[in-house]
């Protein structure tokens, strides 16, 4: 079971490739335990600025500053879920869920075996208990992206990052993922960069528009309901406009 997760509070967020700021001083808040989607226009700075919350290196100039909620550090309590599912080819589908294990060089459990059985549970939970022996290449993409959640899910990070983690599958299994995704990660602080104004309008507690040159983080409120919202939630709908006009102005302000 996730400890609480932490709220983050980002100050100071800087970042200029070459002679071109991306953004600029941006300051963000993301509350415990809730649902942020991050939309914008292509190349204003989302993933990078996910890249930035995460600690992981870009090549230009860039600041940044963290803070959680409660105080403790970042480093252990995050996991990362990306457009690509990244599985491993010579693993099958459990080394694959416990691949965060192998990396670190220890088990999360006590035993090797409880940590293949807490692996065989998330594999459970996402609909591939029977896939555990499979090797990826064996797998549609949809499959691979419940892998890629598991995953994920193994990590049993308070805070989930996910750069378009369901813009490769289909609308269908689109759907079907937002559900299993909103289920299983419904106490966790989550930060999703999404292109997608109904997947933000259906997952999202919070939505932010990274929006102009440098960017703004632009907030907007989300419709209320129950995660994931149907598709013909009407508060959904009346948000659906407002968004992609918010989206549609123009990238220099
Ligand atoms: N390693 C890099 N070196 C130089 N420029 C980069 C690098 N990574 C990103 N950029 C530039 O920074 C800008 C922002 O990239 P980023 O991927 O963060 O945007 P994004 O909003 O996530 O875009 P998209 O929605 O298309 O994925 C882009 O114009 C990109 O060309």
């Amino acid at each position: 079971m996730v400890m609480s997760p932490p709220g983050l509070d980002i100050r100071r967020a800087s970042l200029t490739f070459g002679a071109r700021p991306l953004f600029h001083d941006l300051a963000v808040e993301f509350d415990a335990g809730s649902w942020t989607c991050l939309l914008g226009r292509s190349g204003c700075g989302k993933s990078s600025l996910l890249r930035m919350i995460a600690g992981l290196a870009l090549p230009d100039r860039h600041r940044i500053e963290c803070t959680t909620s409660d105080g403790l550090p970042l480093q252990g309590r995050l996991a990362w879920m990306s457009q690509q599912d990244l599985l491993v080819p010579w693993l099958r589908v459990i080394g694959n869920v416990m691949l965060g294990t192998r990396w670190r060089g220890r088990w999360a459990g006590p035993t090797a075996s409880e940590a293949r059985e807490r692996a065989l549970a998330l594999l459970s939970r996402v609909g591939l208990a029977d896939k555990a022996d499979a090797w990826p290449a064996a797998l549609s993409g949809g499959q691979r992206q419940r892998v890629a959640l598991a995953r994920t899910l193994y990590e049993d990070a308070g805070v989930v990052l996910m750069d378009e983690p369901f813009s490769a599958v289909d609308a269908i299994t689109r759907l079907e993922l937002h559900d299993l995704a909103s289920e299983l990660l419904a106490s966790r602080t989550v930060i999703m960069v999404t292109h997608d104004p109904l997947e933000a309008l259906r997952l999202a507690d919070h939505l932010l528009v990274l929006q102009g040159e440098p960017a703004r983080a632009v907030p907007m409120a989300a419709p209320t309901g129950r995660r994931p919202r149907a598709l013909d939630d009407p508060q959904l709908l009346a948000h659906q406009a407002e968004l992609v006009a918010l989206l549609r102005e123009p990238a220099h302000v």
